[in-house]
């Protein structure tokens, strides 16, 4: 059985809004289904794991009921960061569960069934793999002081969820004490000294993080492209 954890434990600072991020609504419904639906959407019979600060709980039950939400899934208590909210996540599977998990930004609604299906197949042969895309801006290095200089492009990915891995190796890795450089969880799999494939995401996948971000998903709802 495949797993997924669902991570909408954070603030949302830079949304800024009176709602959490992952329950406003785009195109009438709560970004937070939407996501949902897209795992439910490449397996009916993955095991879905919502990981949601507790003061939001009962909030999020009476949207599900609303909008007759009817997905099977575990909600689990959110952590102060992100790395222990992946954790407590990975805590709700079995202890004898092997196979693999993914794990998914809540407020990254248009993740297509192709990346999807791109990660869990690529983890199933490396243990691990992450969704990345190429740069297409020009990238420069700012030091301290304010000084500035190119760097080449080509060297970077932008990198996406969901990131999927191998249950015991992912439970190996966050066993391991948080450390700040812990920005996703391949991070953290890397700590323990393994590399992490890079498969191909897809650019509709944006993370929505500010007010900007809105806009963007209603006009991705309104030309689909996934
Ligand atoms: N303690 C945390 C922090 C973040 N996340 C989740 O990780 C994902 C990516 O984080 P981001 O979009 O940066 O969300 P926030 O941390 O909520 O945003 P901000 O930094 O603006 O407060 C989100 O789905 C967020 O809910 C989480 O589960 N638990
Ligand atoms: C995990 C992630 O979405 C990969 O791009 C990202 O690192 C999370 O962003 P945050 O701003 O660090 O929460």
């Amino acid at each position: 059985m495949n797993h997924v954890i669902i991570v909408a434990g954070g603030q949302g600072l830079r949304m800024g809004a009176d709602v959490p991020k992952q329950f406003l609504p785009v195109g009438g419904r709560p970004i937070l289904m939407r996501t949902i639906e897209r795992f439910h959407a490449y397996d009916g019979a993955m095991n879905i794991i919502l990981v949601l600060p507790e003061s939001q709980q009962a909030y999020w039950r009476q949207l599900c009921r609303d909008h007759h939400f009817d997905i099977a899934h575990t909600v689990v208590v959110g952590g102060a960061t992100r790395f222990e909210s992946s954790r407590n996540g990975l805590d709700a599977i079995p202890e004898d569960a092997d196979g693999l998990v993914g794990i998914h930004d809540g407020v990254r609604p248009f993740v297509s069934i192709d990346t999807i299906e791109r990660c869990f197949d690529a983890a199933e042969d490396a243990y691990a793999a992450i969704p990345v895309l190429p740069v297409t801006d020009t990238l420069r290095y700012v030091d301290r002081l304010g000084g500035g200089k190119n760097v080449l492009r080509s060297d970077y990915r932008v990198v996406q969820t969901p990131q999927v891995f191998d249950i015991a190796l992912a439970r190996r890795a966050f066993s391991q004490p948080f450390r700040e450089s812990f920005t996703d969880d391949a991070s953290v799999v890397e700590a323990l000294g393994c590399q992490v494939p890079m498969v191909e995401g897809n650019r509709e996948n944006i993370k929505v993080t500010t007010p900007f971000d809105l806009i963007i998903a209603e006009a991705l709802l309104r030309h689909p492209t996934t």
